[in-house]
């Protein structure tokens, strides 16, 4: 089957359903109480000061750590092991070429060789990556790295992508491509959850705000009507930048 339409036929995982979920270590509630529904389509920017749990919240949505109570459900089983992944701030890419890096989390998916060749070509291209392939993935730049590390997620046609801090430790011309390639993904249709601690880059690429204060959730909806009229003292003080923590 072609990749395209392998794709076409994904049954939606969304919505993703966070009912009353709380995360403890020992007897410090880190999350608490959470409420929250991700709707496919839409780009989520989660927001709050250091410590607020915001990469807390995203590891427990990705499933790499479980709620101590409350629920985390996603609508339906992905068909693919990738139907929703994860980009860290600091990618962890293989000891191998850029290449290498597309190809295997496609080979450990089960594609077969011409069809992971196929996608490996596309994303290479699609990503400006043709000049770069045969490099190895550990020497490129930061920028480079994280470009790598989206295009991989992108080679898995993921429906939902995970973005924790991703342009933290980026310059601003690296940091505007980052965001030109969510804005691609999101017109593409993929859903976007995404932490940021930047409040132009949050106001440039937000559709939806969750805000996390001292991991309660405290404010969530449209961007705009957070960005112009927070409901709470501390979104207020946070957007005034007055929040530290
Ligand atoms: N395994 C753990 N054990 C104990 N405390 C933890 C653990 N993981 C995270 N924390 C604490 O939970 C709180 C939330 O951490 P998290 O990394 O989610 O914050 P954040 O909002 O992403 O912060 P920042 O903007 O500084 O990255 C912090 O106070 C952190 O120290």
């Amino acid at each position: 089957m072609k990749v395209d339409k392998v794709i076409a036929s994904a049954t939606t995982i969304l919505p993703l359903r966070l009912k009353d979920m709380s995360y403890s270590v020992g007897k410090t509630r880190l999350l608490d109480g959470i409420d929250l529904t991700v709707n496919a389509g839409r780009r989520l920017i989660v927001m709050g000061p250091n410590g607020a749990g915001k990469s807390l919240f995203l590891r427990l949505c990705h499933g790499l750590i479980a709620p101590t109570s409350g629920s985390i459900s996603w609508q339906a089983q992905g068909p693919r092991p990738a139907a929703q992944t994860m980009v860290l701030q600091r990618p962890v890419l293989l000891r191998r070429s850029v290449r290498a890096n597309l190809n295997y989390p496609l080979a450990l998916a089960g594609y077969a060789r011409i069809a992971r060749e196929e996608m490996v070509h596309k994303t290479l291209t699609r990503f400006g990556l043709i000049p770069l392939a045969e490099r190895p993935a550990r020497l490129l730049s930061g920028g480079e790295q994280q470009r790598l590390a989206l295009a991989r997620a992108w080679t898995m046609r993921p429906q939902v992508l995970f973005l924790d801090e991703p342009s933290a430790a980026l310059d601003p011309s690296a940091t505007r491509a980052i965001e030109d390639l969510i804005g691609q993904f999101s017109d593409e249709g993929i859903t976007i959850v995404m932490t940021s601690h930047d409040l132009f880059q949050a106001r440039r690429l937000a559709q939806d705000v969750a805000f996390l204060h001292r991991g309660r959730l405290i404010e969530h909806g449209p961007a705009a009507r957070f960005f112009d009229a927070p409901q709470t003292p501390e979104a207020r003080d946070f957007l005034g930048g007055e929040l530290i923590w």
